[in-house]
């Protein structure tokens, strides 16, 4: 199965969640960040895994930025998920939950629950214990792809 990661980081503390995550998905993910990435590289992707730390209650500028250049079915066959990075805020916002509707919006089949890793400060590093999570929850897609 052709998987891909695409991940955003401003200090590197979503890409050691995307490669924990790319780990986790088996030998052969690949891991990419957003930063000029277009479109077009997600051509035969089957499995599509996308991240990015919460800026200002959405998800961060460089991913919005590549999410709207997703056209109507252009994920189409693509089964997806979403996660973020977040402070433990009361009213932290939300980007895992946007990239997913956005990833829905595109045409693919959402194969996880949108889930919000924490990270301890604005610079990092994950709270104890969330990177576990993030290989759990990245566990948990692949008997999704087994259906
Ligand atoms: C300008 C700025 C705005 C942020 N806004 C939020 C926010 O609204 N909610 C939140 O939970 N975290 C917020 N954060 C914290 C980021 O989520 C945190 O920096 C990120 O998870 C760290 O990941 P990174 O090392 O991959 O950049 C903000 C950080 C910055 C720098």
């Amino acid at each position: 199965m052709s998987t891909l990661v695409v991940y955003d980081s401003n200090y590197g503390t979503t890409r050691i969640v995307a490669e924990k995550i790319a780990a986790e998905l088996g030998e052969g993910t690949a891991v990419v960040s957003v930063s000029g990435l277009t479109p077009e590289r997600l051509t035969g992707v089957e499995l599509l895994v996308v991240g990015c730390p919460i800026i200002g209650w959405r998800p961060s500028p460089r991913m919005q930025a590549f999410l709207a250049q997703l056209g109507v079915g252009m994920l189409h066959g693509v089964r997806a998920a979403a996660f973020d990075t977040r402070l433990r805020l009361f009213i932290h916002g939300d980007a895992a939950g946007k990239i997913s509707h956005a990833l829905e919006h595109a045409g693919a089949h959402i194969v996880a629950k949108p889930h919000g890793f924490i990270v301890e400060g604005r610079e990092g590093p994950m709270a104890t214990g969330e990177l576990d999570k993030a290989a759990e929850w990245a566990g948990a897609i692949m008997p999704t792809l087994r259906r």
